[in-house]
């Protein structure tokens, strides 16, 4: 018989995990069954509960992770029911008469099922306040519609493609999440802004629906393939020739109208300096046209296909996971024939069918072996379920369209075919969304100050100007409606707000082409030629002199640090060039040596760089932090003066001079990403570690942070073809108090941070090892669970004082993970 591996109080019984077919008969016993109000059958085995009805007494029913395929329906009779858990089951329908009787239930949590639908007298369970139906089926929600006490919706991975107004207009709903749905009515995007923009979406609607069709479409490739010509000839109809000096510096972003669809083409520059700054740009919901120069490439060149096709391909299924790529070959007419293009299509083809299978058997290997290794863990529960998420993406890449972009007829075959794709409702579900007419006309009016010139050229407005501008065109405006059609026009990339940017929050940019141009006059693969084309009377604007300008160049060769002084230069050269330099603008967007400028402002945001102060040393005696305790800067921060890059360091020798030699007894953990550690993520990382930790070195993928007392090194790697960061410090001296726990919390504290930067792609796996410090043992200890460390007793969850690797090793369990040695006794028990 099974045991109950919880408490055996007779109120909450616990019987998760037990690998049970059936409800344990002790429970359903007479002289309990009326006493039972928890029962927790989570990850069992179950195909029905027969006999649940007797527990008539129940508050909580956990029957989350079974088999069942049928709802329960005798779960109706449990009239005390608070709390029921049904989620990761394979239930398709739910039958009438159930929910209606259950009056008491408040909290349900239906995801990860097959429901198609659900039952018209949902409507009729009164108390509901919180309702789980992510990951289903389901084709509308409209019987929520008079659920009045209802307060959180999760409605994610569905069909959806409308959400009733009535929910978000009657009820007290603060909380819905429904992204992963082909919505309509209201646009994702609107969703994105959270209950109350969808509520002010619907009070606008009314009856002034209009139905608008567009696409944001981005270009991605390698230089010189030929993103700007299909950009530009797209527009025109016709072919459009790039000359070779007018290379995509940045990105570059136009629209075009072709059957009725509005395309936002995105232009991204394909030279590596840039690819840094593009993950921030590319977002989802987007066609991604990836460029490749046929003429260029070689079959039988492994690192052609990586270069040109599939470190694209990976960058965008790391960022938008579920995003539609169209293949296009340019250049045709340079090669030798119709047999050479065709055979480097196919080779193309084949290459990438290959790595999206790849993928997708590595994730389900991940995924059997964590299962296996760790069957009775609860901690690999997240995990699991983060791969399981990642294994329902699907990237999808259309076969490859050869090109010649020199001709007319390619390039209207060529609009004729996107256009059909995007009209293609499996590949494209929300092309077609309803607007309230006011989003309309905001959107409308807003082009017009551009083509008026209502506004300044660079199109950088205040909130505050825009609603009076739009006061005077459309009459009365609400502040708050204003803000939630902003949110919009910024998250299908019309405008863009950084609302969020303190520095910013009040700043519109209408040309978000004007912002980018910006960004290349710093982000820039020819930077220090620009610095060396500093003028003597720019100079002198900077009250800086020639000397000046070679340490500006020197420290950005030797050290990839950018003074602030000479940033303001360029800035200003960049705004002469473009006539934007009006002295109160420039101010506000330059900065002075004093205060930042909303440039700045911007490129700290973005973690683009690492603000720095050249002139005032490191401070040793920054406080450490512990995560269980408040921490305080030790000082004021300190104003910068510069900014450090480090995607233009060339090598790693001032980390390693201060770090010394790697030990194999030093603590060393390994953070694995599959497929590979996207573009741009060790560098964010490091500026956010330096960031925290202000004593630090920084190499090109190396990084040496200080808390005072120790140090710890990261460095991106790749071994066996296995691309990893990399987390080591050095072993703690025995005897010492409280040695071994400062070095993990400062462990920690990089694993959180890691955690937190993955968050920008959702289509990552990380997985965390120690490795066995034996020498030359390949064995390693897997991480359960460290995405949720943080609130949980992290030095506490492992009671064993030694583990041992499966190749016989034997170590101190706080050589492989935080343990809690109490403080006095850590020195005695570290060694
Ligand atoms: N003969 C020929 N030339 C092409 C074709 N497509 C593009 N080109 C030329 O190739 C060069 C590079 O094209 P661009 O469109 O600037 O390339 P890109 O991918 O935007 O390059 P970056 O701006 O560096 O990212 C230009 O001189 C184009 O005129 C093609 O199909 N045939």
């Amino acid at each position: 018989m099974a045991q109950s591996n919880g408490i055996q109080k007779k109120e909450k019984m616990d019987y998760s995990k037990l690998k049970l077919k059936e409800l344990p008969k002790e429970v359903l016993a007479s002289e309990i069954a009326g006493a039972v109000k928890h029962l927790n059958l989570q990850h069992n085995k179950l195909k029905q509960v027969c006999e649940i009805s007797k527990l008539l007494n129940l508050t909580l029913l956990n029957l989350s992770d079974n088999d069942l395929s049928e709802f329960p329906t005798e779960i109706k009779e449990l009239r005390y029911l608070d709390k029921l858990y049904l989620n990761q089951n394979n239930i398709k329908t739910i039958p009438e008469g159930v929910f209606p009787q259950l009056e008491r239930l408040k909290f349900v949590k239906l995801s990860t099922n097959r429901l198609t639908g659900l039952p018209s007298d949902m409507r009729y369970c009164k108390s509901l306040y919180y309702i789980n139906l992510s990951n289903n089926c389901l084709k509308d929600v409209n019987v929520l519609e008079g659920l009045s006490s209802l307060g959180e919706l999760h409605v994610r991975n569905n069909n959806l493609q409308d959400l009733p107004a009535g929910l978000f207009l009657n009820s007290a709903l603060t909380m819905c999440k429904a992204t992963g749905n082909p919505l309509r009515e209201p646009p994702i995007e609107v969703c994105a802004g959270g209950v109350k923009d969808i509520q002010r979406y619907f009070k606008m609607l009314g009856n002034s629906g209009q139905r608008v069709h567009r696409v944001k479409t981005m270009f991605l490739g390698s230089s010189m393939a030929g993103k700007s010509t299909i950009c530009c000839s797209l527009r025109k109809g016709q072919p459009v020739e790039v000359d070779v000096a007018d290379r995509t510096v940045g990105i570059e972003i136009k629209d075009v109208v072709l059957g009725g669809i509005q395309f936002l083409l995105w232009d991204f520059a394909g030279q590596e300096e840039y690819y840094f700054t593009h993950h921030v740009f590319i977002t989802p919901q987007a066609l991604v046209i990836l460029t490749i120069n046929l003429a260029s490439y070689d079959v039988n060149d492994p690192q052609c296909f990586k270069d040109s096709v599939s470190f694209w391909i990976n960058n965008v299924q790391l960022r938008v996971p579920d995003s539609v790529v169209l293949l296009v070959g340019t250049h045709t007419d340079e090669c030798s024939g119709e047999a050479e293009v065709q055979r480097k299509k196919v080779d193309i083809e084949r290459k990438v069918r290959q790595m999206l299978e790849e993928r997708k058997a590595n994730l389900e290997r991940r995924k059997h072996t964590i299962e296996e290794d760790l069957e009775d863990s609860k901690q690999v529960f997240h995990q699991l379920k983060d791969l399981k998420q990642l294994t329902q993406y699907n990237l999808k890449v259309l076969d490859l369209v050869p090109m010649d972009c020199t001709k007319t007829e390619e390039i209207t075959k060529f609009q004729d075919y996107i256009l059909c794709q995007v009209k293609n409702k499996e590949l494209f579900p929300s092309i077609e969304t309803t607007l309230p007419r006011r989003y309309q006309e905001v959107e409308t009016s807003i082009q017009e100050f551009r083509e008026n010139d209502d506004i300044p050229k660079h199109g950088i407005v205040s909130f505050e100007e825009i609603l009076h501008g739009l006061k005077g065109k459309l009459g009365d405006v609400d502040q708050e409606d204003l803000r939630c059609i902003l949110r919009y026009l910024h998250r299908i990339g019309i405008i863009v707000w950084y609302e969020e940017i303190n520095a910013l929050s009040d700043t519109v940019f209408i040309e978000p082409s004007f912002l980018i141009k910006l960004f290349k006059t710093i982000v820039r693969h020819d930077l220090v030629n620009q610095l060396q084309e500093i003028s003597r009377d720019q100079l002198i604007e900077e009250r800086s002199l020639a000397m000046h300008r070679d340490i500006w160049i020197n420290d950005l060769k030797g050290k990839a640090t950018l003074h602030n002084a000479a940033i303001r230069v360029m800035l200003r050269k960049t705004l002469k060039e473009l006539e934007m330099d009006e002295k109160d603008f420039v101010k506000e967007i330059v900065g002075t040596r004093k205060s930042d400028g909303k440039f700045l402002a911007l490129l700290h945001h973005f973690q683009i760089c690492l603000p720095l102060k050249l002139s005032s040393p490191l401070n040793p005696n920054a406080r450490a932090f512990s995560p269980d305790q408040n921490w305080e800067l030790s000082n004021p921060p300190p104003c910068h003066d510069a900014c450090l890059f480090p995607n233009y360091l060339k090598d790693n020798c001032r980390v390693l001079e201060m770090w010394g030699e790697d030990h194999y007894e030093d603590i060393k953990i390994c953070v694995y990403f599959l497929p590979e550690v996207p573009h741009g993520f060790f560098h964010r990382l490091i500026i956010k570690c330096c960031s925290f930790y202000p004593t630090h070195w920084v190499g090109r993928d190396h990084c040496l942070v200080s808390n005072s007392t120790r140090l710890v090194l990261l460095k991106q790697k790749c071994v066996n073809e296995d691309q990893l960061i990399e987390i080591r410090c050095k072993r703690p001296d025995s005897g010492k108090k409280g040695q071994w726990r400062s070095a993990w919390d400062m462990i920690l504290v990089i694993l959180q941070r890691v955690d937190q930067l993955t968050e920008q792609w959702p289509g990552l796996c990380l997985s965390v090892t120690s490795p066995c410090a034996e020498e030359g043992c390949g064995d390693s200890f897997l991480w359960a669970d460290w995405k949720n460390l943080h609130g949980t007793d992290i030095y506490n969850m492992t009671k064993e004082d030694k583990m041992i690797c499966r190749n016989g090793h034997t170590h101190r369990t706080e050589t492989l993970f935080p343990k809690g040695l109490g403080d006095t006794k850590s020195g005695k028990n570290a060694d």
